[in-house]
């Protein structure tokens, strides 16, 4: 049977999710087409990692649905894979044994494979102390890919880095994300890099979508050309109050 294109590959319907009666996302609707990139950001505490971890299934929720090409889900997000801020790589396992974790037959090879793509084969005999921070995200990366995932989860990946490796790990999963065309969430605190990378950006305030933005820029993007900075003006005055968003230029 022919697949039907207009299913959306993840579909949030009505979602509502509270947590000792403190309701954290109210009415949450959204439609992820199969190989899109979303961004989502809001204010700290506003439920964005929490809407990843009901994406993943690794978190119940209240009321209505979440559906996976038209399949409520029911349990653990087996096409989804997360990445987290702080890698979460075992320190006890070697980085090619981290990446592998999970994987049955020849897994070397294909761990080995997944550590190209990122560009860490030459690290494969470190253990995770031995890299950088940057590195141990390459890691968490290629760990996640390994699996090849339809979903690819990311929640503020590249917070903890450097603003140079910041740039660079932008670039990468912009570069597999073309070369594979995962259906990919990212969760990030900075507006700046949502637009670098997502088809759409996805505000939440209060927990509900309060902005959906589409990015018609054509990739890769220039963070410098007028049209991306007022692409992401106007969604950074949507989360700041103006008081704060002078303050934020004056410390620019
Ligand atoms: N397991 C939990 N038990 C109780 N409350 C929780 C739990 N997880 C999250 N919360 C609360 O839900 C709200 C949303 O948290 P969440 O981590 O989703 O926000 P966030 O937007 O990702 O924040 P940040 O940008 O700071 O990471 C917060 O008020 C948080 O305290």
């Amino acid at each position: 049977m022919k697949k039907d294109a207009r299913v959306p590959h993840i579909h949030l319907n009505q979602l509502k999710k509270s947590f000792d009666h403190t309701v954290v996302l109210d009415g949450i609707n959204l439609k992820v087409n199969q190989g899109e990139f979303i961004a989502i950001v809001g204010k700290s505490g506003c439920g964005k990692s929490t809407l990843l971890r009901l994406i993943a299934g690794l978190e119940h929720y209240n009321e209505g649905s979440i559906s996976i090409k038209d399949k409520e889900l029911a349990g653990l997000n087996t096409q989804a894979r997360i990445m987290f801020q702080d890698g979460r790589l075992l320190p006890w396992k070697r980085v090619l044994e981290n990446v592998g974790l999970g994987l049955k037959g020849d897994w070397r090879q294909t761990a080995i494979a997944a550590l190209r793509d990122v560009g860490l084969e030459g690290r494969m005999h470190d253990w995770p102390s031995k890299l950088s921070g940057g590195q141990k995200q390459r890691v968490a990366l290629a760990r996640a890919l390994v699996h090849k995932p339809e979903i690819l989860l990311l929640d503020e990946p590249l917070g903890a880095l450097d603003a140079l490796t910041r740039l660079e790990m932008q670039e990468l999963i912009e570069c597999i994300w073309e070369k594979e065309k995962i259906t990919t969430i990212l969760v990030t605190h900075d507006v700046e890099e949502a637009v670098a990378l997502a088809d759409r950006v996805i505000l939440i305030e209060d927990g509900k979508i309060v902005l959906s933005k589409n990015i018609n820029l054509s990739r890769p993007r220039q963070k410098t050309q007028q049209v991306f900075v007022n692409i992401s003006e106007e969604i950074l005055s949507r989360i700041v109050d103006p008081n704060e968003q002078n303050l934020r230029l004056i410390i620019k």
